[in-house]
């Protein structure tokens, strides 16, 4: 590719993004190299480049490879970076591998993502910030335990507001690249650029917001960002693994304007959800993996297993498709349970007896002492005798040990509990649903 055909494909970019945008972003770039299928821009700012990588790619990519030169990635930087054709992806240059992270990810949209009890309330909140209607609450905050789906939330909503507006300027970065940038604006003296920038866009996200806490100048820079931001109307939506009160090192000012907006919490996913996300993940591998498939039950089986984290899962269907891919026949369950024998270690639930004490008695609203009290009303002892066939049936834990835990029953009265219970699930329907709703609480 020349220069020339850079500047046929601006042309075409202008008619696509507006004089405005295009003068603000698009004009400042220089031609750089062509490496593979590679294009490389030159940026005057590094805050320039990842807007364009983020905000412009697939316009000049498309508009590019229509002038003739065939490219699938952009990479915007302030300088070329150095013969990259002989080095392997880890010898990359630092900057190359931050402006590749800065990119949204093809695969996080609100149609790839699997709607569950679990995460449906941060999915209705992240569709309303995403339908761009004037803000409602600000901001959005999304936290949850690692790998449920906060960052493929963010970029969803990221991705359909800048689809309906090309005109929107939408930010997304995580707290981690908004640090590096403010440290790099202090190092090079143009702070106010730093500020400007940010402070322009009309929408911010920042993912992973606890990673700032305990740096004392991000977190003012973060703060006073944010309060721009808020007080002109402009959406702000956070994410971090905890809710705003847990993260420690975080200045009280900032704490209480993270909770001034709505706050909503990802759950771990339940069984539906976890089947949901693999039924999905085995069908879009089956587009690469011609012929991708695994024989029934195999779904099920790892649902019911592997809950630590959405992008476990993931992971699973993954190893399993490339298997089968040597394979060439559907993966059985025997054969799954192999492959997978490690994940499935590792996700096994150390589930304690206390926790099933603990489920069961909210689940019937007593007391955790009515679980090892000598009462024996029907209101009290049957519950208990709940918990003792869930203990048995969801522990490796022998009669005489759940006696003992009990309130020192004897192993007699436990082997009963349990029958009783087998019995009961057998002919009452309300007995059966209880079991079956504690067994999905404690189980995942
Ligand atoms: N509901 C969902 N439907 C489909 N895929 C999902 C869902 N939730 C999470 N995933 C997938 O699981 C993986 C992990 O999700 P994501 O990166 O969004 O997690 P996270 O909460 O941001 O975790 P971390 O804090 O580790 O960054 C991603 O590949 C994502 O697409």
């Amino acid at each position: 590719m020349t220069d020339g055909i850079w500047d046929l494909a601006k042309g075409e970019v202008r008619k696509d993004v507006g004089t405005h945008n295009f003068k603000a972003w698009i004009e400042p770039l220089r031609y750089g190299a062509v490496d593979g299928r590679v294009l490389q821009l030159v940026a005057p700012t590094d805050f320039l480049g990842t807007w364009v990588a983020q905000n412009f790619s697939d316009v000049i990519l498309r508009r590019v490879t229509e002038a003739g030169c065939d490219v699938t990635r952009l990479v915007c930087d302030t300088a070329l970076p150095a013969t990259r054709a002989k080095a392997t992806p880890d010898e990359a240059a630092p900057s190359e591998r931050s402006r590749a992270e800065s990119d949204l990810d093809r695969r996080f949209t609100f149609e790839r993502f699997v709607v569950g009890k679990s995460n449906e309330m941060a999915h209705a909140a992240a569709r309303r910030v995403a339908s761009g209607a004037p803000v409602s609450f600000n901001p959005l905050f999304l936290h949850g335990r690692v790998g449920l789906g906060k960052t493929h939330l963010m970029q969803a909503i990221a991705w359909q507001l800048r689809e309906s507006d090309p005109e929107r300027r939408v930010l997304y970065l995580s707290a981690e690249q908004f640090m590096y940038r403010f440290v790099q604006a202090l190092r090079e003296k143009n702070t106010m650029d730093f500020k400007h920038l940010f402070r322009s866009v009309d929408v911010l996200l920042v993912d992973d917001v606890q990673f700032i806490a305990g740096k004392e100048s991000t977190q003012e820079e973060f703060f006073h960002t944010f309060n721009a931001l808020v007080n002109q109307g402009k959406q702000v939506v956070i994410s971090a693994d905890r809710s705003p009160s847990e993260i420690s090192d975080l200045e009280e000012r900032i704490t209480s304007r993270l909770e001034s907006g709505l706050v909503v919490d990802l759950h771990p996913a339940d069984y539906e959800l976890r089947l949901g996300v693999l039924q999905q993940r085995v069908e879009s591998l089956g587009e690469h993996y011609k012929g991708f498939a695994v024989e029934e039950g195999v779904l099920e089986f790892l649902a019911s297993r592997i809950n630590t984290s959405i992008r476990a899962l993931e992971g699973a269907v993954t190893r399993l498709a490339a298997y089968a891919d040597l394979l060439k026949e559907p993966v059985s369950l025997a054969q799954a349970q192999d492959v997978l024998s490690d994940l499935l270690r590792a996700s096994q639930k150390k589930l304690t007896i206390d926790d099933i004490m603990k489920t069961t008695c909210e689940h019937y609203n007593l007391r955790m002492s009515d679980m090892t009290s000598a009462r024996r009303s029907r209101t009290v002892a049957r519950p208990r005798q709940m918990a003792m066939y869930l203990a048995k049936k969801l522990t490796p834990r022998s009669y005489p040990e759940i006696g003992r835990m009990f309130g020192g029953r004897d192993h007699t009265t436990v082997l009963y509990a349990v029958r009783k219970i087998e019995e009961l699930i057998a002919a009452e329907p309300q007995i059966a649903e209880d079991a079956e709703l504690l067994t999905r609480k404690l189980d995942g």
